[in-house]
């Protein structure tokens, strides 16, 4: 892991050298008072959906709440159920506004995900829903409380974790979501809550 300026933004970034993948992590993103003044407002203020998904031929609720949000056109599946966008509010499009400054890219939705403790987890997959376009660009940021985010390469076996850090930024890109995969397990020592943001680049695909 490289540590220097891989943005202008002035902050310190670290840059991680993996195979397929480019990597970059802003461990201080945002200041520990405005991620907890984001970290309350989008808790007591989103309408936090926890709807259930099929697998294995039974429906199951997903182990987290979530809402998808976005522009009015990137409507979204996975596993099976479509959802909508819900409009953006107004926080939320602060920090994508901010984010599309920094990195030039022009994320346009973004999946909110709230584990309300160590029990609440995200399972091993890729983001590679053919919305996404070719090489997907995802920005993530974490709130809260600091949760390990694990990167496991589906040919090498090569597996690594970070601790996503209250107010910090994860930028996936490269190959990242073709050859990789990733989650976020339980931890039982978590006793509170956090909220993760992954930004995405929706694209309109002919149906
Ligand atoms: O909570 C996280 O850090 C990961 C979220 C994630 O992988 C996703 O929303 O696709
Ligand atoms: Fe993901």
């Amino acid at each position: 892991m490289t540590e220097g300026p891989c943005a202008d933004n002035g902050q310190s970034c670290q840059e991680l050298a993996l195979p397929d993948a480019q990597l970059q992590y802003w461990p201080e993103w945002l200041n520990a008072k405005d991620a907890a003044f984001y970290f309350q407002q989008l808790l007591d203020e989103l309408e936090w959906q926890q709807p259930e998904l099929r697998l294995y031929g039974r429906s199951v609720p997903i182990p987290r709440r979530q809402v998808w949000m976005g522009d009015a056109h990137c409507s979204y599946r996975y596993s099976g159920v479509s959802f909508e966008p819900v409009p953006w509010h107004p926080l939320v499009k602060q920090l994508t506004e901010k984010l599309n400054q920094q990195t030039g890219h022009e994320f346009n939705a973004v999946l909110l995900n709230w584990y309300a403790n160590g029990e609440d987890h995200m399972g091993w997959h890729s983001d590679d829903e053919p919305e996404l376009g070719q090489s997907p660009q995802i920005a993530s940021v974490s709130l809260g409380e600091a949760r390990w985010f694990e990167l496991r390469h589906q040919r090498l076996g090569m597996q690594l974790k970070l601790m996503l850090q209250h107010g910090s930024l994860l930028l996936m890109a490269g190959d990242c979501q073709h050859f990789w995969q990733h989650r976020v397990g339980k931890m039982a020592k978590a006793q509170h809550g956090r909220i993760n943001l992954t930004f995405r680049k929706m694209i309109k695909i002919a149906k």
